[in-house]
């Protein structure tokens, strides 16, 4: 078979651990056969990183913004443990994720990829429920402080007329931590009206929460603008027989356990990364959930919503084949192979994309699957665990079966 050409380049931006090394078994088994792929390649693993002062990342995401699409494999964030485990670290990086995002800005649409045989956690769950995540500000573009000495913290804003406004934080008797965060409103808009729009594309419900009772200037600017925005959008909803519902926050998370899903939930930023962790688990697996960042001039950046898998990466150092699940990484090449194919009128590239979901579903339909969905099929039903190089190999079995 020819391969597929492509016109326009990716933008692949590599990771760390486990995630790195399924990057690399999923483009020689599951894409190179098949396509001539073209990418502008970015290393993000943590020592290039280091190298390159986190200029790669920036780099990464301007070249996003200038080819519009790109697909990101996990990558660490360091922390204090990394430092002593990378002794080589001259700096404790910020989130790759939290950077890319902030540059890109736009939503993070996170949705779990069903199959029949595995049911949900929660039994009255009858469809899948798409997280809506706002990329950002909040906690992800914070600055922190620690301080040991009886005091007070003030929040400034000087306005480029010059003009001051200033609030007392707290007054504390003894050590303390703060944190400032802050949000655009324009961001905050554009959250809005992706969330609307993807609403009435998929003509699903859509659900926001927040804490406004609590947070009454910070998250109640989020509820204006949200309600704000549902007036361009509220004839397209009533046509479709979609509806736009604003619930706080802790009553949101009881609804939707009690739901039939089938619905978008748009959550803040630090809402929607552990929500869709909890989300993805009760549908299946974390491995099993896509998650893609649409922003507001349509750049789309593809990933997995879960990490570098540390542990199973130990496992693979020691000699260990690992059966880690690679799902949501295929699904974040498919998913931006099908958008570039889309964009250049590619028809395909796009086709490829499809089947090799399909191939990928197959795959699961005939019972063969990674260690994390075995134990959560239906009784009765034929599974068995293999590690991700057999599973990986069963897809491409199938894939090849279907071109
Ligand atoms: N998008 C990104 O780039 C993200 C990066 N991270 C980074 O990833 C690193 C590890 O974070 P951690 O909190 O352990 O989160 P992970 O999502 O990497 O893993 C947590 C656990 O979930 C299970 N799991 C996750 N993905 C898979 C998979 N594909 N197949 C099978 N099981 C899976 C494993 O459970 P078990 O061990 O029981 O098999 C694993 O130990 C951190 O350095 C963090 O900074 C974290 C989140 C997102
Ligand atoms: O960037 C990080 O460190 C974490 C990202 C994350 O948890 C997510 O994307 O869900
Ligand atoms: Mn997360």
């Amino acid at each position: 078979m020819e391969k597929i050409k492509m016109t326009t380049p990716l933008v692949e931006m590599d990771g760390d651990e486990m995630t790195r090394v399924l990057w690399k078994m999923i483009k020689d088994e599951l894409i190179l056969p098949f396509v001539e792929l073209k990418t502008e390649y970015y290393d993000l693993g943590l020592l290039h990183r280091n190298e390159t002062k986190d200029q790669v990342t920036v780099e990464a995401a301007n070249a996003t913004r200038r080819l519009g699409v790109a697909v990101k494999c996990a990558t660490i964030t360091p922390n204090k443990q990394r430092m002593v485990e990378y002794p080589q670290l001259t700096e404790m990086w910020k989130s790759p994720n939290g950077t890319i995002r902030s540059i890109l800005d736009g939503t993070v649409f996170r949705t779990p990829i069903c199959i029949d045989t595995i049911h949900p956690v929660v039994k009255n769950w009858k469809k899948p429920i798409t997280i809506a995540r706002h990329a950002y500000g909040d906690v992800y573009k914070s600055v922190d402080l620690y301080t040991t000495e009886p005091g007070s913290a003030t929040l400034t804003f000087v306005g480029e007329s010059g003009e001051k406004k200033e609030l007392l934080v707290q007054k504390v008797d003894g050590p303390a931590v703060w944190q400032a965060a802050h949000n655009k409103e324009k961001s905050i808009r554009s959250f809005a009206r992706s969330c609307f729009q993807y609403a009435i594309d998929t003509k699903q419900d859509l659900w926001f929460s927040t804490k406004d009772t609590i947070a009454k200037i910070y998250d109640g600017e989020f509820k204006k603008v949200f309600e704000e925005e549902f007036e361009h959008y509220r004839a397209k909803f009533e046509e479709l027989g979609i509806t736009y519902f604003y619930t706080l926050i802790d009553d949101a998370v009881a609804r939707v356990i009690r739901s039939e899903g089938g619905f978008i939930w748009a959550c803040k930023n630090y809402d929607g990364d552990v929500m869709s962790d909890m989300v993805s688990t009760a549908f299946g697996s974390l491995a099993m959930m896509t998650s893609v960042l649409v922003s507001p001039d349509g750049t789309t950046e593809y990933e997995a919503a879960h990490g570098t898998v540390t542990k199973h990466y130990y496992r693979h150092l020691r000699g260990e084949e690992t059966s880690t699940n690679p799902m949501a990484t295929i699904f974040a090449w498919t998913g931006a192979l099908r958008k570039r194919g889309q964009l250049d009128g590619l028809t395909e590239l796009e086709q490829f994309a499809d089947k090799l979901e399909q191939a990928c579903f197959t795959t699961l339909n005939q019972g063969t699957m990674t260690k994390d969905l075995v134990g959560l099929v239906d009784e009765g039903v034929q599974a068995h665990a293999v590690t991700s190089a057999a599973f990986l190999a069963a897809v491409r079995g199938n894939l090849e079966a279907s071109l």
